[in-house]
């Protein structure tokens, strides 16, 4: 098969995995930066050119969409579905994950464990907002951060309603979340692909920190899942629409708590961890599933 990699560099770990894992099974692999693409829209033949020439025909295209490109990266994913190449995971379930707070929504219509989360946007509701997550301590979370910067445990109610305050102010986008004590500043991160569990990590804040993001310095070892935890996992990558998808997870003593779903879950951390070629099983999945013209959307936007 031809498959592009929407990635911004080919030397990041995953693009390279990836590049290794299909060429090693005989594909030809293209790294396409979404940033150098640009689209005719039209009636008739839909293209995507890259530096004055159109592209030719994909198969199927791995969208590695960044936080800070998703507009118009999930632009030029989209372009790529109106022209029937099957996608990995689909432009609009990305589109749906990269809001927490939307994500979140639709993961309860599902009746997925979450903790607690409230949003609200007048400084006259933050009393009821902190009793409504249980009051202090509890975490809040700015809908657009990443790797852990911008969520803030409050461990009193004073400084909750401080920070909160802040944020109103600064028109900040936040919810406010039940903070979960027991999970011991520890999260699991399940590599979904399909409709399995292919990987699973556990990931250790340092001491003193409750953030367990590797980019915060936690640490990361193999972890067995319960049936629950993975069935969670599951569900969820499911009602985001997503094929492929990082879930997080915080061991709760009410059961497993989903925290995000990741539509673009980066390879290095989970397969230094398990030791397990993912990246090989994304592309034995994309054998198995693409076919032209196979995007739930296509046409609907
Ligand atoms: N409600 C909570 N209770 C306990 N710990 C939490 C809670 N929410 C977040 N954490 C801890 O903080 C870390 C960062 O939070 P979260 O994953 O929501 O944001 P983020 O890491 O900035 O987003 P992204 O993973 O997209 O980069 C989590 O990995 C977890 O360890
Ligand atoms: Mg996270
Ligand atoms: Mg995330």
């Amino acid at each position: 098969m031809r498959i592009a990699i929407l990635s911004r560099n080919k030397h990041l770990y995953s693009t390279r995995r990836l590049i290794e894992a299909g060429e090693a099974r005989g594909h030809e692999m293209h790294v396409l930066d979404p940033l150098r693409c640009y689209m005719n829209i039209n009636a008739k033949e839909p293209e995507i050119h890259v530096r004055g020439k159109i592209l030719p025909e994909f198969d199927a295209v791995i969208p590695r969409i960044g936080a800070s490109i998703t507009f118009y990266g999930t632009a030029v994913l989209r372009q790529f579905e109106m022209m029937g190449t099957y996608p990995l995971n689909e432009s609009v379930a990305i589109s749906r994950s990269r809001d927490k707070l939307r994500s979140l929504q639709l993961l309860s219509r599902k009746g997925i464990g979450l903790p607690v989360t409230g949003f609200a946007s007048k400084p006259t509701d933050i009393p009821d907002l902190i009793d409504m997550v249980g009051g202090a301590p509890l975490v809040i979370k700015l809908l657009e951060g990443t790797q852990g910067i911008g969520v803030v445990l409050a461990e009193t109610r004073k400084a909750a309603e401080s920070v909160i305050e802040a944020f109103m102010g600064l028109n900040a986008h936040f919810m406010v979340q039940e903070y979960i004590k027991e999970a011991g500043g520890a999260d699991l991160r399940c590599f979904v692909i399909g409709d399995k569990v292919i990987a699973a990590m556990k990931r250790q804040a340092k001491p003193g920190e409750f953030r367990s993001n590797l980019h915060r310095g936690g640490s990361a070892t193999l972890v067995k899942l319960s049936p629950a935890e993975r069935a969670t996992a599951v569900k969820a990558a499911k009602t985001m629409g997503l094929n492929v998808a990082g879930v997080d997870i915080l061991r709760s003593n009410h059961g497993p708590l989903v925290m995000e779903v990741n539509s673009s879950p980066g390879l290095e951390g989970i397969e230094t961890a398990t030791e397990k070629d993912v990246a090989s099983q994304i592309i034995t999945f994309i054998e198995k599933t693409a076919k032209q013209n196979r995007t739930r959307t296509k046409g609907r936007g």
